[in-house]
């Protein structure tokens, strides 16, 4: 314990704009003898959850990244639930990405929002999918999703509706509408995260590096979601250049890689611990970063909110021998 104290710095990254409700991304960057890691469960998860996030940030720092297939990883614009109007300058910060995640079902507001969204989002990529968070009913995806199929394709659904019966249901009731729908909350979220795949409930898996419990452990998975004919996407927890540096790396190990990765998410930050990697061509190379010292301390936290992180960390650290 004394170790990941003494390895440990508290940051807080300015956010352009408001996405899943916060304008400022909290983490805690560990300094190990392979490299760094990040820890940054959301505030509001428990530190049961929690620790998942601290054994991924552990095997970064202490272990480093498994061997790599590519060099490369496409990547997604990923869309707030911004205005219709504010799409263009968005999507002006993922150069050459083909294809876009947009966020709907944001609380306070309407389909027609989302539709709106959707068309303005069209009219610049190839591909879009769109992530609900859970936040239909069954009925309210039903139709939502065959609005947002009106014009175009979509991709995929990412989590439409929040609870597995309620996916399995929905599934059910596109079924011959083409729109395939992907797990993520009931994926990383879940004790058990192959229950919807068995359950029959996702076409496609969004699988992320620290709430799985590191890159090995989402190769793990990947390789048996694979097994089960169903297709992963990895994606960020909102990371850093650190935590998107273990994303990338667990994206390059991949025998396969189907679908652009939900790993452009560095554009969302006003400022990031050490410079972002370029984004070109809509692909960003599968490169490890490390924080840049002068940013470090620009970006440190306020004494108060490391004191609450090193806490966490310490709790964390007392469950780590229970998994
Ligand atoms: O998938 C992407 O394009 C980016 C990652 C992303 O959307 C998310 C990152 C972190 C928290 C989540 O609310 C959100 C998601 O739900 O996928
Ligand atoms: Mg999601």
């Amino acid at each position: 314990m004394d170790e990941l104290l003494a390895a440990a710095t508290v940051v807080c990254l300015p956010m352009r704009v408001r996405f899943r409700g916060i304008t400022t991304r909290e983490v805690l960057l560990l300094r190990g003898p392979a490299g760094w890691g990040e820890f940054g469960p959301f505030p509001e998860y428990d530190d049961r959850e929690a620790v998942s996030w601290l054994r991924s940030a552990i095997e970064c720092a202490w272990q480093g990244p498994p061997p790599s297939q590519r060099s490369q990883v496409p990547v997604n614009a990923t869309v707030p639930a911004v205005d219709a109007a504010r799409v263009p300058e968005i999507l002006a910060r993922f150069p050459g990405a083909r294809t876009a995640k947009v966020k709907v079902a944001e609380q306070g507001q309407s389909l027609a929002d989302d539709l709106a969204r959707v068309a303005a989002v069209r009219e610049h990529v190839e591909h879009v999918r769109v992530d609900a968070n859970g936040g239909w009913s069954v009925a309210e995806a039903a139709t939502a999703l065959t609005a947002l199929t009106a014009d175009g394709e979509l991709q995929y659904a990412e989590q439409p509706c929040a609870s597995v019966p309620e996916l399995v249901e929905l599934r059910r009731r596109l079924t011959g509408r083409g729109v395939r729908i992907a797990a993520d909350e009931s994926i990383r979220r879940a004790e058990d995260p192959m229950r919807v795949v068995r359950a029959g409930a996702a076409d496609v898996a969004v699988v992320k590096v620290a709430p799985l419990g590191g890159m090995r452990a989402l190769l793990r998975l990947s390789e048996e979601l694979a097994a089960h004919g169903v297709p992963v996407v990895v994606s960020s927890a909102l990371d850093t250049v650190v935590g998107i540096g273990a994303g990338l790396a667990a994206a390059a190990a991949l025998p396969d890689l189907e679908f652009a990765c939900g790993l452009g998410t560095g554009s969302l930050f006003e400022a990031d611990v050490a410079a972002p990697r370029p984004l070109r061509d809509g692909v960003l190379a599968a490169t490890l970063v490390d924080p840049d010292p002068e940013r470090l301390a620009q970006l440190q936290a306020p004494g108060e909110r490391t004191d609450w992180w090193l806490a966490r960390l310490t709790r964390c650290h007392g469950l780590l021998g229970g998994h």
